[in-house]
């Protein structure tokens, strides 16, 4: 209705039929403060106490629940936004970015609140009471906050045309990695070396030898799966493995430990279904680090799109001695799961250079690649085998197509 700039982008005569049509079809309801005070009949709102006020108002004009967007409040005050579902407020703060480059963001915020929502995203529900449910509640909304506030940073200094307000960047995402020069990709999943530092020790190599061996013979993407590691030293072992991948801009993933991935700024993690929830996990990772979570079913595939994953891991394909009482659920399984995803997909389990040709042969498009531990992990030379591998996968993609 107005933007930031306070340009009025609808006549003041729709003001009746957003309050007697619209609004009480809204799942959320999302105004600045000037369109907030419109929508009130030129109600001032200076303060938070004001938009609190003006909420709870707006509320009772139909919308499930909404959010008064503070941005335009005096410099002095943080940037508060005031969400309130018809029980409960929540004031969600952030620091102010200073730019002039704020034209989109009210738009950008609402469309992404939209699209987590078309996922099946129930982040505007019942408030739940610890900071981390809370967190999770929200998540749908912190997302999309956080990738407008992400934007604004990302395009505070864009100097483009001649008006009061500049132009806001959506495309940080595939441009911005946080500095790590590191972004997931579905064409990752190609050769994913799993660690194991029991196979390491079996043969002497240090965690670091053995990922740098992975990475020149063709290793596309690395996981640390440390099962028995104390803390301080798997993020140690992070740390280094990370100084190891990142000139070659390889991700390097963490199975399991939220923590870990934090503490050492990993690229992202891999969960199973009995670990942290995806969804869990993308409200504490944020938006730009990956997240795989492990499937046997349609259903957990599913699930795992609308949780924010990035990709999914299915197996074991094949039978395997490395994860114990592991169900196999062969190629067929892998297929189904395969084409239930709308994400991309890595085969996993029992694979090595004798079976993994049918792996890619199954006939399914976002199967991006193999996933393999004792194949690569479990021999003389990591290296001579990553190699063989990648090599045999190369050429069977490239006759396939
Ligand atoms: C790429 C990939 N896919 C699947 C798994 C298995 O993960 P999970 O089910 O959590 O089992 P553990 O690895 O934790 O034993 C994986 N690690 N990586
Ligand atoms: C971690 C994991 N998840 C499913 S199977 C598996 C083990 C894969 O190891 P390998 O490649 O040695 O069979």
């Amino acid at each position: 209705m107005v933007s930031t700039s306070g340009d009025v982008l609808a006549d003041p005569s729709i003001l009746s039929s957003f309050r007697e049509e619209l609004l009480m079809m809204a799942d959320i309801l999302t105004p600045n403060l000037k369109e907030a005070s419109n929508l009130l009949g030129g109600m001032r709102l200076e303060t938070v106490a004001d938009m609190r006020h003006a909420a709870k108002l707006l509320h009772s004009l139909g919308p499930r629940s909404v959010l008064v967007k503070g941005g335009d409040l005096p410099e002095s005050f943080d940037a508060v936004d005031v969400f309130f579902d018809g029980e409960e407020y929540h004031e969600l703060r952030s620091p102010r970015v200073k730019t002039r480059n704020t034209h989109g963001t009210g738009c950008t915020l609402a469309s992404c609140i939209a699209a987590e929502l078309a996922k099946g995203s129930s982040m505007l529900s019942a408030v739940k009471v610890t900071p981390l449910w809370l967190c999770m509640c929200f998540y749908s909304y912190a997302l999309a906050k956080r990738y407008v506030e992400t934007a604004l940073e990302y395009s505070k200094d864009i100097i483009l045309g001649n008006g009061a307000q500049g132009p806001f960047d959506h495309f940080l995402r595939l441009k911005h990695n946080s500095g790590t020069g590191v972004t997931f990709s579905g064409n990752d999943l190609f050769l994913y070396a799993v660690t194991d530092s029991g196979m390491n020790e079996k043969w002497g190599r240090p965690m670091e030898v053995a990922v740098k061996e992975a990475i020149e013979g063709g290793a596309t993407i690395i996981q640390l799966r440390e099962k028995n590691a104390e803390t301080r030293k798997f993020i140690e072992t992070a740390k280094a493995c990370l100084k190891i991948c990142r000139p070659y801009k390889v991700p390097l993933l963490i199975n399991d430990r939220i923590d870990v991935a934090l503490a050492s700024d990993a690229d992202g993690v891999h969960l199973g279904q009995s670990d942290t929830p995806a969804q869990v996990a993308r409200a504490l990772l944020g938006p730009e680090k990956a997240i795989g979570v492990s499937c046997k079913t349609v259903e957990q595939a599913h699930q795992a799109w609308v949780d924010g994953a990035d990709y999914i891991g299915c197996g074991g394909v094949y039978p395997t001695s490395t994860k114990a009482n592991n169900t196999t659920v062969g190629l067929d399984g892998l297929k189904t799961v395969c084409l239930a995803s709308k994400l991309p997909v890595v085969a996993i389990g029992g694979i090595n250079a004798s079976n993994a040709i049918p792996v890619l042969g199954i006939g399914a498009p976002n199967l991006k690649g193999v996933a393999v531990v004792s194949a690569v992990f479990d021999r003389s030379s990591v290296a001579t085998e990553t190699r063989n591998l990648h090599s045999m996968l190369t050429e069977a993609v490239s006759k396939a197509n």
